[in-house]
């Protein structure tokens, strides 16, 4: 199978007569990580939808994991995409397995008359040891810190051994450890996963793992620079695409921003 885990060219989107996306071209192959990087209402959620098959563009092609949107089954492609999104909606106070093995029906609850397997429960129960919440496991979501939630969501994502996996702001709203663990587990599970792909939505700098490998600047629904992490988290493209003055500093392999003079 070919290394392109996801192909789109052109991609326009238009909601209510407005373009919110517009000439996004992207290519991820495995074992990169992307950030995808731009001020408030640059378009990244929209692209990040579109790539998780749950939003369609208006124009342009998207081929996601080998499959062209708009000819298959999108239900069955975001079976093998692990999603995470700090707005996931929990229905039931589930425990932190539960919700894990919830990652296997693709549903918000755990399904009537749907029981695990034995082989399924021990999967879950690794993904929970290897996010770091063996202790927790039997916690429910709604005693959950909002780190446990994030660390929680992704071992739900990586339940359906997914190909590709889609990070929405996953460390919003953590505080300064609880992120800093977070980004430690996203770090281990790339390195433990070595033919994953991810692209990890953030607006801010400091949220980047060091793992990223590649990054994508937006502004206004369109690409600023696309391209290693190195080339294009630099000083000048950052401030083009946040439209401030900003100087990036790196420190073992972290990111950092602040005011230029
Ligand atoms: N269905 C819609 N109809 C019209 N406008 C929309 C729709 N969905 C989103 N928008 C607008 O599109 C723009 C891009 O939204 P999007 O959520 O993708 O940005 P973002 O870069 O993720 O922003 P943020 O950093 O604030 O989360 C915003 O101005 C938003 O208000």
């Amino acid at each position: 199978m070919t290394d392109v885990l996801i192909n789109a060219t052109g991609v326009r989107v238009t909601r209510s007569g407005r373009d919110l996306l517009h000439d996004v071209d992207l290519t991820v192959r495995r074992g990169e990580h992307w950030a995808l990087l731009g001020p408030n209402g640059a378009g990244k959620s929209t692209l990040l939808a579109v790539l998780g098959a749950t939003g369609h563009p208006t124009a342009g092609t998207v081929e996601v994991l080998g499959r062209r949107l708009g000819r298959v089954d999108v239900r069955e492609l975001r079976e093998h995409i692990g999603h995470v999104d700090p707005r996931h909606r929990m229905l039931s106070p589930l425990s932190v397995l539960e919700t894990v093995l919830t990652g296997l029906t693709g549903t918000t609850d755990l399904m009537v008359r749907w029981e695990p397997t034995a082989a399924q429960v021990e999967a879950a129960e690794q993904h929970v040891a290897d996010v770091g919440l063996t202790a927790r496991r039997d916690a429910r979501w709604p005693v959950l810190s909002q780190g446990e939630r994030g660390r929680t969501l992704i071992a739900r994502a990586l339940m359906s051994e997914p190909q590709l996996l889609l990070l929405d702001e996953p460390a919003t709203g953590l505080d300064v450890a609880a992120r800093e663990h977070l980004l430690e587990t996203v770090d281990a599970l790339r390195h433990r996963h070595p033919e994953l792909g991810s692209v990890m939505v953030t607006h801010h700098l400091e949220d980047l793992p060091a793992s990223t490998s590649h990054a994508m600047l937006l502004r206004d629904g369109a690409v600023v620079a696309r391209g290693t992490a190195d080339e294009v988290i630099t000083s000048s493209a950052v401030s083009h695409a946040f439209d401030f003055p900003l100087a990036i500093l790196r420190s073992e392999g972290r990111w950092a921003a602040r005011r230029s003079a």
